[in-house]
């Protein structure tokens, strides 16, 4: 349902307005066609019940002045000296009310004729039968009326008749008015409850259509927001590695297909990070080759003299009475010999062999150093002079046993030293290489603790 929000922006802004279009647009067609049914109601009761109840009190007074002249002809029938109404006026008031009987019917006719006349149309057609009864019962009041007044001396049974045909004549007219208006109140409240219903359900759709469209925009801004710290939290995180180095994290997903803008941005970045990543990585093994290059020795993978140096005084510095370091200071034997016997090349897999053999030997924190030729040193960290000593026996012990195909065997000859608080490097160097050159002069292959 909600796949358009995945969409782009453009997409995802597009839809929100449809949806609050497509509400704007229900409110107005349904408030056209509301407006146009309270105006056919409207429009019933001002051409249809107003001129009708306009036509029908007309006609009430028009009877009320026949009852008078009736009356008034009456009396002049009995009191000579009374002046009795022309007939005329009789006739001419006849054809009065026949004509607005006409005109009542015709516009109740019409109306209904043309489906104009809505609102309880069955109600209409009794007012019409209604009408012709009246003109029925006003024809025969005509007729007698006319007999009545060319008699000289019409019965009294003749007058009563006549009264009651205008009493017929009153009800019927009251009746149609007393309909016309029952209707004509009955339309004006169903047209008011329309119009108060109507306005109810306007304002619930337009409430609906403000607080849906509201949701719609919510959503999609934290839809938006949501990716957006996405994106702000790739970013720290990129911005983090970099400044302390660590390693950057590659996005797994970085090959699928973006789906909006904020999509595009993002995989971007993951390209980026990848990009990033990967020379990260790559400049690390540079590096790290680098360093090695810069610190070890490579015929022998043992360290140069630069790493010595930077070693020996980190270790003097942070010497102790608590934590002292030794050094074996150690020389192949007769080398020379070797060169010259075996060659260059057997010389220098004696110098590999005996650097794999040494760091073989080796505890987790000790160093070895090709100081230069086929002399080495081991820095002993933690290690007093008489452990440094008992090591150094081993490992000589060790390298005189040493055998391997193809190469000759060889022994070293060894100075053992402790560095003394406050001494210099040169100082210890010089007492280790005193107590190597007493090994070489007092025959080789042992060790010789400095003073
Ligand atoms: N194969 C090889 N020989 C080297 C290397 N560096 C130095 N040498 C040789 O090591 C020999 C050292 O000889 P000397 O200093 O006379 O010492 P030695 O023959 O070992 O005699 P003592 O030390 O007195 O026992 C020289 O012949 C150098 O050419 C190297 O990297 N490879």
């Amino acid at each position: 349902m909600f796949a358009w929000i995945n969409a782009s922006l453009n997409r995802k802004i597009g839809s929100v307005l449809a949806v609050s279009l497509g509400f704007l647009l229900i409110v107005i067609s349904y408030s056209i066609y509301q407006l146009r049914v309270i105006n056919g109601e409207l429009r019933e009761v001002s051409q249809v019940d107003v001129p009708l109840s306009d036509i029908m009190t007309q006609v009430e007074m028009l009877q009320l002045k026949q009852h008078l002249s009736i009356e008034r002809f009456r009396i002049s029938l009995q009191l000579e000296d009374q002046e009795a109404d022309s007939i005329d006026n009789f006739t001419d008031r006849h054809q009065q009310l026949t004509h607005l009987v006409r005109r009542a019917s015709q516009l109740i006719k019409a109306n209904l004729n043309n489906h104009l006349i809505k609102f309880q149309p069955e109600e209409y057609q009794l007012i019409l039968d209604e009408i012709y009864h009246f003109d029925d019962i006003n024809n025969q009041f005509k007729q007698r009326l006319d007999k009545i007044l060319v008699a000289d001396n019409p019965p009294q049974a003749e007058w009563q008749e006549l009264e009651l045909l205008a009493e017929n004549l009153d009800a019927n007219v009251i009746s149609i008015l007393n309909r016309i208006n029952q209707l004509m109140a009955a339309a004006t409240r169903y047209t008011e409850q329309h119009q108060e219903s109507f306005m109810m359900i306007e304002t619930a759709l337009g409430v609906c259509a403000f607080i849906l469209s509201t949701l719609l925009a919510f959503y999609v801004i934290q839809v938006i927001r949501q990716r957006i710290h996405s994106i702000h939290q790739q970013v720290e995180e990129l911005h983090t590695s970099l400044e302390q180095g660590s390693p950057i994290v590659r996005p797994s997903d970085h090959n699928q297909a973006p789906q909006d803008e904020l999509g595009e941005l993002e995989l971007d970045l993951k390209k980026m990070i990848v990009r990033l990543s990967d020379e990260m990585s790559t400049r690390k093994e540079v590096e790290q080759q680098l360093l090695e290059l810069a610190t070890k020795d490579k015929l022998t993978n043992a360290f140069n003299r630069h790493k010595w140096s930077e070693q020996i005084h980190l270790l003097m510095t942070l010497s102790s009475n608590d934590k002292v370091f030794s050094l074996i200071s150690l020389d192949v034997d007769h080398f020379k010999q070797v060169n010259d016997t075996y060659g260059h090349q057997t010389g220098d897999q004696v110098l590999i062999a005996l650097s794999q053999l040494l760091q073989a030997n080796l505890q987790k924190s000790e160093m070895l150093f090709r100081m230069g030729g086929e002399e080495f040193t081991l820095l002993l960290p933690n290690k007093t002079l008489a452990e440094a000593t008992q090591a150094a026996e081993q490992l000589r012990a060790t390298i005189a046993q040493f055998r391997q195909p193809e190469l000759p065997a060889f022994t070293v000859s060894m100075g053992v030293a402790e560095y003394r608080l406050g001494e210099t490097e040169d100082q210890l160097m010089s007492r280790t290489d005193d107590a190597l050159y007493q090994s070489k002069e007092n025959g080789r292959n042992r060790l010789t603790v400095a003073n």
